[in-house]
C-alpha cells in the first residue's frame, strides 16, 4: 500500500521530471524537487555495487529504501547503510512490491543483466544509474537510449572517470584547440579478454550452487548452464565469457573512449569496424585484440571521418605515433589524440600532456559523478553522460565485439537501420537470444 503523502510526492516528482525532459524546468520546479528526498534502491550490492550504493547514499537527500542481490551472502556490506531497508534477491519482486516507494535505482550487476533490469526500471518510471558498459549487446544499448528518452527519466552510466579532473581536462583541451583538429585516436588497455577464470571452455566438473545464491536469477537472459564453482563465472570472472561479459573492450572501452567521445562530441554511429586478434572460440573473448573503427567526423576532427584504433591484452600503438618529447613516455593504458598542431597523451585516470614545447594544460576540477546523478533526479536536469550518450558509446564498444567474430573483415554499419550491410551473418551478433521468461520488453 502506498500512503497518500507518498503518492503525492511520487506523482509530483514524476510530473516535474517529465516536464523537465520536455522543456527546461522552471526554477520553482527545480527548487521544490531539490527539497524532496530521493528514495533509492541499490541492485547488485557487492563488488562495484557496494561503492556505487555507498557513494550515491552519501548524498544528504538520498534515502536507501531497499537493496537487491541474487547472492544474499553478498549483502552484508550495504546493510549498515540502512539497517531497516528490506533486502531482496529478485529485482522484479522488489520493484513489484515497493512500487512508488522507489524513485531511483543503481544497476551494478554483471553486464548481461544491465539491460533487462534497467529497461524494466525505466518502464516503471524509475531513474537509473547503470554500470558500464551500458549493455552486453548493440541492440540492448539502442533500446536503453530509446527507453530513457521515452520514459523521461534521469540516467547516468557508471563511468565515473567522466567526472574526474583528468578526463574533463582532456576534453576541454581538445575543445580549446590545444592540438588543433584531431586526425586519429589510439586507445589501449593492458587488460586481456579472458584469463580471469583460467578456462577457455565450460568446466567439466560442477559444484553445488551455494545456498545463498539464486543461480537461475544470476543466469538471467543467458542460456542456462551449471554453476561451475566459485570464480568460474561469478563473482567477477564473468567478464571472460561471451554469454555474460564483454571482454577487455567491454570492460574498459566505456572508460577509455569516454573522453574521446566527450572531447570530440561524437554522436554519430560508427561507419565501419575491423578486428584482428589472437583467436576466438564460442565461449570466451580473445586474449589480445586490435579493433579499428571509422567514426563520423565532428567540428573537432580534421576530416569528415575519424579513425579510432583500440588495442588490448598487451597490444599498444607504435610509440612513434605519439612523437613524444624527451622525458615523456606512454602510460600503460590511455589514449593518444593525434592533432594537426601536436599530440595529446591522456593516461587512463591521470592528467593529459602534450608534445608541444612549452605548452602545459591547466587542470579543471573534478565533479561528483554520483551526486551529479542524484541532483539530476531531483532537479530534472539530465547529466552529461546519460543513456543517450552512454548508449552511443556502448553501441560502438559492443560493435567491436561483433567484429571479433569476423577477424580480418571490415564490417560496414548502418546505424540508422541497426544493421551490418556487408555481412548478413554478422547481424545475429548485434543481439542475442533471450531465455524464456527473461525477454526484454523493447519499444
Ligand atoms: N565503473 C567502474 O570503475 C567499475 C565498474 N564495474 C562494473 O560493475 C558491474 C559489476 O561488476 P563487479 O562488481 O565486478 O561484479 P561482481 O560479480 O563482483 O558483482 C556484481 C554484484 O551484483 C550481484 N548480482 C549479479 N546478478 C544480479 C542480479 N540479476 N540482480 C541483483 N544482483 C545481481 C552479484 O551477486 P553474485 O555475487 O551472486 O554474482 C554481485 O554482488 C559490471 O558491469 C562492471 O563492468 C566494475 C568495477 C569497476
Ligand atoms: O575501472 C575498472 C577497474 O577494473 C575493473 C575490472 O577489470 C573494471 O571492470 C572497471 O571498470
Amino acid at each position: 500500500m502506498t500512503s497518500n503523502s507518498d503518492t503525492t510526492r511520487r506523482e509530483f516528482l514524476k510530473t516535474s521530471v517529465a516536464a523537465a525532459s520536455a522543456f527546461a524546468a522552471p526554477a520553482f520546479v527545480r527548487g521544490q524537487n531539490l527539497n524532496s528526498q530521493l528514495q533509492f534502491a541499490g541492485i547488485g550490492t557487492d563488488g562495484k555495487g557496494y561503492s556505487d550504493i555507498k557513494l550515491i547514499a552519501s548524498h544528504d537527500k538520498v534515502k536507501c529504501v531497499a537493496f537487491c542481490d541474487v547472492d544474499l551472502s553478498r549483502t552484508a556490506k550495504v546493510k549498515p547503510l540502512a539497517p531497516e531497508a528490506p533486502v531482496y534477491q529478485d529485482y522484479k519482486k522488489m520493484l513489484d512490491e515497493l512500487g512508488d516507494k522507489i524513485d531511483a535505482v543503481s544497476v551494478s550487476t554483471p553486464d548481461h543483466t544491465h539491460a533487462i533490469i534497467s529497461m524494466d526500471a525505466m518502464q516503471r518510471g524509475k531513474h537509473v544509474y547503470c554500470q558500464k558498459p551500458l549493455t552486453r549487446t548493440v541492440w540492448e544499448a539502442r533500446q536503453m537510449r530509446l527507453q530513457a528518452k521515452k520514459s523521461g527519466v534521469i540516467t547516468r552510466m557508471g563511468n565515473q572517470i567522466h567526472s574526474h579532473s583528468a578526463y574533463r581536462t582532456a576534453a576541454k583541451a581538445i575543445q580549446d584547440g590545444v592540438i588543433g583538429k584531431v586526425t586519429a585516436i589510439h586507445s589501449w588497455v593492458g587488460t586481456t579478454g579472458h584469463g580471469r577464470s583460467g578456462l577457455l571452455n565450460k568446466p567439466a566438473n560442477n559444484e553445488a550452487v551455494p545456498k545463498t545464491l539464486d543461480w537461475n536469477l544470476w543466469i538471467s537472459v543467458a542460456p542456462m548452464r551449471p554453476y561451475g564453482g566459485n570464480r568460474v563465472y561469478h563473482p567477477f570472472t564473468w567478464r571472460d565469457w561471451q554469454d555474460f561479459g564483454s571482454g577487455a573492450i567491454g570492460d574498459f572501452g566505456c572508460h577509455l573512449l569516454d573522453p574521446v567521445y566527450t572531447a570530440l562530441k561524437i554522436t554519430g554511429d560508427p561507419i565501419s569496424v575491423h578486428s584482428s586478434h589472437t583467436g576466438i572460440n564460442d565461449e570466451v573473448w580473445p586474449a589480445q585484440e586490435t579493433i579499428k573503427y571509422v567514426i563520423p567526423g565532428t567540428q573537432y576532427t580534421a576530416g569528415r571521418s575519424l579513425p579510432i584504433t583500440w588495442y588490448d591484452g598487451g597490444r599498444r600503438p607504435d610509440s612513434r605515433i605519439a612523437k613524444l618529447l624527451p622525458g615523456q613516455s606512454l602510460p600503460s593504458g590511455g589514449s593518444i589524440f593525434v592533432g594537426e598542431k601536436g599530440n595529446m597523451i591522456l593516461p587512463h585516470y591521470s592528467q593529459p600532456f602534450v608534445n608541444i614545447e612549452g605548452v602545459n594544460i591547466e587542470p579543471v576540477e573534478s565533479l561528483d559523478h554520483y551526486h551529479g546523478w542524484v541532483d539530476g533526479c531531483l532537479s530534472g536536469k539530465q547529466p552529461s553522460d546519460g543513456f543517450e550518450y552512454g548508449g552511443h558509446l556502448t553501441e560502438a564498444v559492443q560493435l567491436g565485439n561483433v567484429a571479433a567474430f569476423f577477424p580480418g573483415e571490415t564490417l560496414e554499419f548502418d546505424g540508422k537501420a541497426l544493421k551490418i550491410t556487408n555481412n548478413s551473418e554478422a547481424n545475429k551478433y548485434l543481439t542475442r537470444d533471450y531465455r524464456t521468461g527473461f525477454e526484454i520488453a523493447s519499444l
